[in-house]
């Protein structure tokens, strides 16, 4: 059976909402479900540009790729709050085994992003979740200017987060859509 993979994500103005939409371009190469996703925002006056995520859509997921902008050097409080509320998942293990990952947009080039994927990762660990990031294999790994990490996706938006992102911001993104999507094809296959 297909695999599906939660694309979730939180964004303010839109650089990490482009990061999860090359995700899921990539995902879809792979020939598994991007199912995209928003994080609840605690400003309930925010607008999300994709559909609120669902407990069940988490439980259910076969591999997730989690999105935040950079705020201080760490994830979003929206982002936190989110994990916070997921003790139920947790408490019934729901989430062990899936792989996943973490992608994230900051304003400036060393503004905390790479920081900032290592403690998004902490609770995906929790929940027992296979971490996966982007090999130097991939040769935009080595050419970028800007964005992108072995951690995972990243983009540098700029001091006035006008920047669109870099050819390989985008390569980076596609390719760990794919990457994720592949490697939960093989496990839910090796499950079934
Ligand atoms: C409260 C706040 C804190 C921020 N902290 C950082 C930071 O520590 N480092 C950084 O480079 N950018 C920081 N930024 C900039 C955002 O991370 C950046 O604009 C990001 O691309 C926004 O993503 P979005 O467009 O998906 O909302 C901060 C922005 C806000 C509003």
């Amino acid at each position: 059976m297909t695999a599906t993979i939660l694309v979730l994500y939180y964004s303010r103005h839109g650089a990490v909402a482009a990061l999860a939409d090359k995700i899921a371009i990539g995902v879809q190469q792979a020939g598994a479900e991007a199912q995209v996703r928003c994080i609840p925002p605690l400003d309930t006056q925010h607008a999300s540009r994709h559909a609120l995520v669902s407990q069940a859509e988490l439980r259910q997921c076969d591999g997730l790729a989690f999105g935040s902008p950079v705020r201080f050097g760490n994830m979003v409080a929206d982002a936190k709050a989110f994990w916070d509320n997921t003790t139920s998942i947790w408490l019934k293990g729901e989430l062990i085994d899936k792989p996943a990952g973490v992608f994230t947009s900051s304003g400036s080039m060393h503004g905390g992003n790479e920081a900032t994927l290592l403690s998004m990762s902490l609770p995906l660990l929790h929940h027992g979740m296979l971490l996966t990031g982007l090999p130097y294999s991939e040769p935009e790994l080595h050419q970028t200017k800007s964005g992108g990490t072995p951690y995972g996706p990243t983009h540098v938006s700029g001091h006035q987060a006008d920047n669109k992102l870099s050819v390989e911001e985008q390569r980076l993104a596609i390719a760990f859509g794919k990457r994720l999507a592949t490697l939960s094809q093989q496990l839910k296959q090796h499950k079934e």
